[in-house]
């Protein structure tokens, strides 16, 4: 694929995740294409879920969309699609039932359960099955023309192993594998990171400029248990992905990982060559900014998600806290703004709005 793409007109996050100085922090938040929008729905239509993610022009609309209704506020897209696209691709069958989320009519049950060999043993073609996302990245990226860089994502393997045993609320399943069959969830954990640097590289082919690594089911962890089971795939991505890159002959991009709910690993994660290190609402900015010390780490985050719900003094609160903690005013570098995890349904886009513009007033009084 040889494509070229227009020049940058805002690459600000691009510098800022490399941990350059810049004019102001740059800012996108989890999920900003999605059900809160009015327009999500309209463009979405009675349309599956997926269905929306493997159709390029439904799934660029999508992306854009945050894009264009907060024009010289979002520094960022992230591309239209799912960290579920993994497992489909290993074979396995995921639905998303409307107001419900993903669900697995067939997850992997035991080892011994023959789907659980069949995954173990696919060789998957991971330019064919995702081909569809690498397309939808291909036309989002012309659409854009510059305005902003569009963020690759895949989900972390311990994530995606989670919702491919199926795991309930109480989390039975995804405790009885790690418990009961350790070596047998590391096997399957590790073919998965395999998978996941291989399509990180295919959308930076395709034309991704920075690339999310999400743990979102990392709280279901003890620390010794990250240890073994998150830990460990996480740094392999890390370490793997600026490899293939350059196999492939395609230059580095920077890397973000969002380790959710894993604050005792933060020392960790900071060690394990990503460039980013995106964090949720339950960290202090200020005693993140010691643990990071004078490693060259860029915090992305952390508000959290439910203050849109609140008054507009509150949401001042938070964002004022967000910039004295991560030192702003002395540092001009180091932070990119978002939320501590995806924003929701149910809140107001312009209160998402009120967010961005306190973030542009306090970070130039700062
Ligand atoms: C855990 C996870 C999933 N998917 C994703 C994660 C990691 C991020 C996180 O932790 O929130 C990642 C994801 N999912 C979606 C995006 C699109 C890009 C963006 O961030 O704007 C991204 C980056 C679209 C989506 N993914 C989903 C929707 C809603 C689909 C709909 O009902 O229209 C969207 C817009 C569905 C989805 N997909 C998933 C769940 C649990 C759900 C249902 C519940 C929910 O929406 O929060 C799995």
């Amino acid at each position: 694929m040889d494509q070229s793409f227009a020049p940058m007109k805002n690459d600000l996050i691009v510098r800022a995740a490399w941990g350059q100085k810049v004019e102001r922090p740059p800012m996108w938040v989890m999920r900003q294409a999605g059900r809160y929008l009015p327009e999500y729905h309209e463009a979405k239509g009675k349309r599956d879920f997926f269905e929306c993610c493997r159709d390029p022009e439904v799934a660029s609309t999508l992306t854009l969309q945050p894009i264009e209704r907060f024009a010289g506020l979002v520094d960022a897209a992230i591309i239209f699609s799912d960290i579920l696209v993994i497992p489909q691709a290993l074979g396995m069958t995921v639905e998303m039932i409307d107001k419900k989320g993903p669900h697995f009519p067939q997850p992997l049950l035991t080892p011994t359960d023959g789907q659980y060999a069949d995954v173990l043993k696919k060789d998957v073609d991971v330019a064919k099955e995702l081909d569809y996302v690498y397309k939808a990245i291909t036309l989002t990226r012309t659409k854009l023309a510059g305005r902003v860089p569009l963020i690759g994502f895949c989900g972390a393997p311990w994530t995606l192993f989670c919702y491919m045993v199926g795991n309930t609320k109480l989390s039975k399943e995804c405790k009885t594998w790690i418990y009961k069959y350790p070596e047998e969830t590391k096997a399957l954990l590790q073919k998965t990171a395999e998978v996941c640097v291989e399509y990180l590289c295919l959308q930076v082919k395709a034309g991704a400029q920075l690339l999310q690594v999400f743990e979102s089911s990392g709280a279901e962890l003890s620390p010794a248990s990250f240890k073994q089971f998150s830990g460990p795939y996480l740094a392999y991505i890390a370490k793997h992905v600026p490899l293939r890159l350059k196999e492939l002959g395609l230059e580095p991009v920077p890397l973000i990982v969002f380790p959710k709910g894993q604050w005792y690993a933060l020392d960790a994660v900071c060690d394990m060559g990503y460039n980013v290190v995106g964090l949720d609402w339950l960290h202090d900015p200020a005693e993140v900014v010691k643990v990071v010390g004078d490693r060259k780490i860029v915090i992305q985050g952390n508000a959290d998600p439910g203050v849109l719900y609140g008054s507009h003094a509150s949401i001042t609160e938070v964002v004022q806290n967000m910039v004295e903690g991560f030192g702003w005013a002395g540092r001009k570098q180091g932070w990119i703004v978002n939320l501590g995890h995806g924003i929701t349904p149910f809140v107001n886009p312009e209160d998402l709005r009120f967010f961005f513009e306190e973030v542009h007033r306090l970070t130039k009084t700062a």
